[in-house]
């Protein structure tokens, strides 16, 4: 049997300029266990992706601020503490730098993203000052969200609901947002495009980046399976 999965989406099942590797297509459908779509994206971005591959929508979103899996949701942390941090981050001349409609953010209802473009520093020193908030580097946007929200706490409500350990789980993953996850799994793997908290926190560090890492990764599995 091959083992479940928490799959990471960034970075680790997506081309380096950000598309969905057509390979997820080719090897998640059928993968015979159940996946974990676990992403700092908003909501809507997993469940997309869980249903047009054909999946059950078992999915972490928003760095674990939101967990959906048979049909309930849980919501965690503290959007508000976001929110002003953000705003008091505008107000000094900071911008969320999404331009115009921010699909990013639309639909976040546990923390706030700023672009990658966004002053970083600045951002910092103003998350700094607020009790229970931190700033989260995915190399995809800075995530302002309450502390003690993570991937991996949210992997615990979904893997029990499930009737599963998260130790029964392999993770895979590219950044800082994944240290949670791994640090729950039974087994991890950094894709080689990772930083250096992920490479640090995983059990491997694979050779290839984004899909090929990913794919490679999940072809042992299968072999071990049989
Ligand atoms: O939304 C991000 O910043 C990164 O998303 P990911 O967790 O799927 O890599
Ligand atoms: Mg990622």
């Amino acid at each position: 049997m091959v083992p479940p999965l928490a799959l990471d989406i960034d970075g680790t099942l997506t081309t380096p300029d950000h598309r969905i590797d057509p390979r997820a297509f080719e090897l998640l459908p059928d993968w015979d266990a159940p996946i974990v779509f676990a992403t700092g994206k908003a909501f809507p971005y997993p469940v997309a992706l869980a249903h047009f591959l054909g999946r059950e929508e078992t999915v972490i979103a928003e760095n674990g601020g939101v967990a959906y899996v048979d049909g309930e949701t849980t919501v965690v942390g503290d959007p508000d503490a976001a929110r002003a941090v953000v705003e008091a981050f505008r107000e000094r001349g900071g911008e969320v730098g999404w331009g115009d409609g921010d699909t990013v953010n639309r639909w976040r209802e546990t923390e706030v993203a700023c672009s990658p473009d966004a002053d970083e520093a600045l951002l910092r020193e103003v998350a700094a000052a607020v009790d229970d908030v931190e700033v989260v580097d995915t190399g995809y946007a800075y995530h302002v969200k309450s502390t003690g929200v993570s991937k991996g706490r949210a992997l615990g409500v979904v893997t029990d609901a499930l009737g599963l350990a998260a130790d029964e789980f392999v993770a895979v993953g590219d950044s800082e947002n994944d240290v949670s996850t791994f640090e729950v799994a039974g087994e991890s793997y950094a894709v080689a495009n990772a930083d250096d908290a992920a490479r640090e926190a995983a059990d491997e560090v694979v050779s290839e980046g984004f899909m090929d890492g990913t794919a490679s990764v999940l072809d042992r599995l299968r072999e071990r399976a049989e």
